[in-house]
């Protein structure tokens, strides 16, 4: 289905949108009518004076469900810029072997976020890697970061591989080349390989950003489920073309997140200079209150692949290079059956994080704006109180995860921890181990099953 130029308001933004999960697509900015071609992509001279640009996010030759571009029409072409050079790239880093591996249970306290009157901290330069593994040159791995920042970016832009944003604290408005959206915590974003944004700020802001180096986010598969719930693609929001006409004297920079490392160009303008685009590879939003939940509805705890929103499907069939999960207010109703999550280790790696709320498996100490990771096939599970308190509940039915959102990049990697993440962060609680110490044994001997 392919939306022209109707963008629906979110009450929110005053940005307009258009609906839908990789659709076919086409957007102009209202101020200048009929610049997208007609019927062709490269007439020999395009409406308005404008130049053609294509941006794909597929090989040409992939079969059609999985090819992905778009065309752009732009004052400019992205190629008018000087030179890239090398920057500093921060706690960035694709590098996995800084510190010793480490398969211990790990938990962070809320990353901390610096102040605007002590340090102007942008988005770009506030991005500090935890953890990941595998290389973007052989465009087969991950990256796990955390964004804690207090400054818009100012004439400054950023490009990176195919990367899922959670804010948690504090909304943040992303100018695309596609246009603009406004993301708010219990909002998700993606934007794809090479679209370049700029993030605005309104205050404090922390969130966390999943980087797959080498495929694109998909819907799972409803399998049995039949045709609609899960993350409807409705649901999907993605932004329409606006254009600034913006000469920057002093320069602007374009920030290229190329081989794991940043390099950064000048140009003299703005390159939010899209007038109008056509196709299916697009930035998009999505909010989570609209994950329409399955779950259980007779007995057991069911896997939490169940509350997948979005995945990033490894070559392996049934085998996601990273999965976006999240654990959502529902109805927790199973009968003779110990609710909470189970104690598992798991050939997946999971790092999980916190936008509001609590976790059901953990009330204290895993906080908003923290986050935990179980490596593979580390033993984990819910704590002490968790367990005593769910294996004696009055088994009625009732509301699970109220108010809370807690969320999963669970993938097939074995990932390495940064010493940012180890270390210089200071946030990591050695005390994390602690919380199942207490766990007693229950075990009798004596137990028989009870006559009926
Ligand atoms: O470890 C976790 O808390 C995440 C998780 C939740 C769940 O309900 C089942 C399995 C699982 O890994
Ligand atoms: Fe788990």
């Amino acid at each position: 289905m392919s939306q022209f130029f109707h963008g629906l308001h979110t009450h929110q933004t005053c940005h307009p949108l258009s609906i839908g999960f990789g659709n076919e697509f086409s957007s102009e900015d209202p101020r200048c009518p009929g610049s997208l071609p007609e019927g062709q992509n490269n007439p020999q001279v395009c409406p308005y004076g404008l130049y053609a640009e294509q941006l794909s996010g597929s090989a040409f030759t992939c079969p059609r469900p999985t090819n992905k571009r778009s065309w752009l029409y732009r004052i400019l072409p992205s190629v008018r810029h000087k030179p890239y050079t090398a920057m500093h790239c921060g706690n960035l880093t694709e590098k996995w072997d800084e510190v010793e591996p480490d398969p211990n249970q790990l938990r962070w306290m809320p990353f901390t976020i610096p102040k605007s009157s002590e340090k102007k901290v942008d988005f770009v330069t506030g991005l500090h890697t935890l953890c990941g593994a595998g290389d973007t040159k052989s465009r087969n791995g991950i990256g796990i970061h955390m964004f804690t920042c207090n400054t818009s970016m100012v004439d400054r832009c950023v490009s990176p591989p195919f990367s899922l944003s959670v804010p948690q604290q504090g909304e943040i408005l992303i100018t695309t080349e596609f246009g603009k959206m406004m993301v708010e915590p219990n909002e998700i974003c993606v934007i794809q390989q090479g679209m370049r944004f700029s993030v605005n700020v309104f205050g404090e802001t922390r969130g966390y950003v999943l980087e797959v180096y080498g495929a694109h986010f998909e819907l799972p598969d409803l399998g049995p489920i039949g045709a609609n719930g899960l993350a409807n693609p409705r649901d999907f929001l993605t932004p329409v073309a606006w254009y600034e006409d913006r000469e920057v004297a002093t320069g602007y920079t374009v920030i290229n997140k190329y081989q794991g490392k940043l390099f950064s160009s000048q140009q003299v303008f703005s390159p939010f200079n899209v007038v109008a685009w056509h196709g299916n590879y697009t930035p998009y939003k999505y909010n989570l209150d609209n994950f329409m939940v399955i779950n259980c509805v007779a007995f057991d705890h069911a896997d939490p692949s169940i509350f997948t929103v979005l995945t990033a499907k490894s070559s392996r069939p049934g085998v996601a290079m990273a999965d976006f999960v999240i654990f959502p207010p529902r109805w927790g109703v199973a009968d003779h059956t110990f609710r909470p999550p189970y104690y598992h280790r798991n050939c997946m790696s999971e790092f999980m994080g916190l936008i509001k709320g609590h976790y059901e498996a953990k009330e204290e100490g895993f906080q908003p704006g923290g986050g935990t990771l179980h490596s593979m096939m580390t033993p984990h599970g819910p704590d002490r109180d968790c367990f005593e308190k769910s294996s004696t509940a009055l088994l009625k039915p009732e509301r699970v995860a109220d108010g809370t959102m807690a969320f999963m990049f669970e993938s097939s990697f074995s990932m390495a921890v940064t010493k940012w993440g180890l270390e210089t962060c200071q946030r990591l609680d050695k005390s994390y181990y602690q919380c199942w110490e207490p766990l007693r044994k229950h075990f009798d001997p004596n137990w028989r099953p009870s006559k009926q």
